[in-house]
């Protein structure tokens, strides 16, 4: 792995005397982009405040961009962007006004050219004098992010970034994090979806509090190990509830027309379909999607922790 961008251990967070991080370690390579997934009030957001100096750990430590986390708090943020889950610019300032905003909170030098390279970048130019309030979803992302990499982070903390943006716009923007990557940002990005949660280098699943899978996403569906098989036919989909009461099956889902059939265990899940294995039914098997492996995983933390 390339030089660690990111080397922390044993972090544990509270509040109000609830355990919401528990032990999480996590390494990651400089110009890397790890995309942090889990249920919702798993401990994502505040792991990555943690890991860039915006929020001290109740215990545990280690570096970021080779600064103490609990030490040099000030200076890592000095050196990160930070890209909230909710628009936080000025809506009833022009997008140009909103990037020389940010230029002047970052106390910049050469602002005008700072905020024209940045337009020019993300293709806001032609927008610049455009209020940001009437900016569309993608578009107001955009702008977000010029303001967050303004000040030319080494990392980028990206919290929900496209949520409700359209698919064509996320991938416009996940273009660009990967630019900026190239160039040797570090990013961590918090992601519902699964289509950029493949786009991510390396990946740290979290469920209540702890970090249940790491890797790249081949990785984590190898780790998981989990076998699916995919059944196709007449009715197939009417025999979803049949089948997921049987021993060994531990997800169904249909696909369209197709039927998903996932367990840990082989032999138990082919004498699940063996019944079913007859024309007009035809079954072979399949690569778990990371989906099927996050939902797996989801509900076996949630076996474990409640
Ligand atoms: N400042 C705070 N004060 C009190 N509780 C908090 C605070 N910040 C987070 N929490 C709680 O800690 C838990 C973890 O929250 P966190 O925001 O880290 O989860 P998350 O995985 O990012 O969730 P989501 O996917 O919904 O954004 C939640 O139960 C949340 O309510």
């Amino acid at each position: 792995m390339s030089a660690a961008a990111i080397d922390v251990q044993g972090l544990n967070k509270s509040f109000g005397g609830r355990r919401v991080v528990k032990d999480v370690a996590i390494r990651v390579g400089e110009g890397r982009i790890t995309g942090f997934l889990g249920p919702n009030g798993s401990g994502k957001t505040t792991t990555l405040r943690m890991l860039c100096g915006l929020l001290t750990p109740d215990s545990g430590g280690g570096t970021a961009l080779g600064l103490d986390i609990i030490a040099d708090a000030a200076e890592i943020k000095r050196q990160t962007g930070y890209m909230t889950q909710r628009f936080s610019l000025y809506e009833d300032l022009t997008v140009a006004e909103n990037l020389m905003f940010a230029a002047r909170v970052h106390e910049l030098d050469r602002r005008s050219e700072r905020v024209d390279a940045a337009l020019e970048q993300l293709g806001l130019a032609e927008r610049r004098a455009q209020l940001s309030g009437t900016l569309s979803g993608g578009w107001k992302q955009r702008l977000a992010l010029a303001a967050a990499t303004l000040h030319e982070p080494r990392l980028l903390l990206l919290d929900e970034p496209t949520a409700g943006v359209d698919p064509l716009a996320r991938r416009t923007f996940w273009d660009e994090i990967h630019a900026l990557a190239g160039r040797g940002l570090t990013v961590l990005v918090s992601t519902h979806y699964m289509d950029e949660a493949e786009r991510c280098h390396d990946i740290a699943y979290i469920a209540y509090g702890e970090l249940i899978a790491r890797g790249t996403a081949d990785e984590v569906i190898a780790q998981s190990q989990l076998h699916t098989w995919r059944g196709e036919g007449p009715g197939i989909d009417r025999l979803a509830r049949e089948i997921a009461g049987k021993p060994g099956v531990e997800m169904v889902a249909p696909f369209g027309l197709a039927l998903h059939i996932s367990g840990t265990d082989p032999a138990a899940l082919e004498a699940a379909i063996a019944p079913y294995r007859q024309p007009p039914l035809r079954w072979s098997p399949a690569e778990p999607t990371l989906e099927d492996v996050f939902i797996h995983l989801m509900a076996h933390a949630r076996d474990n922790f409640q």
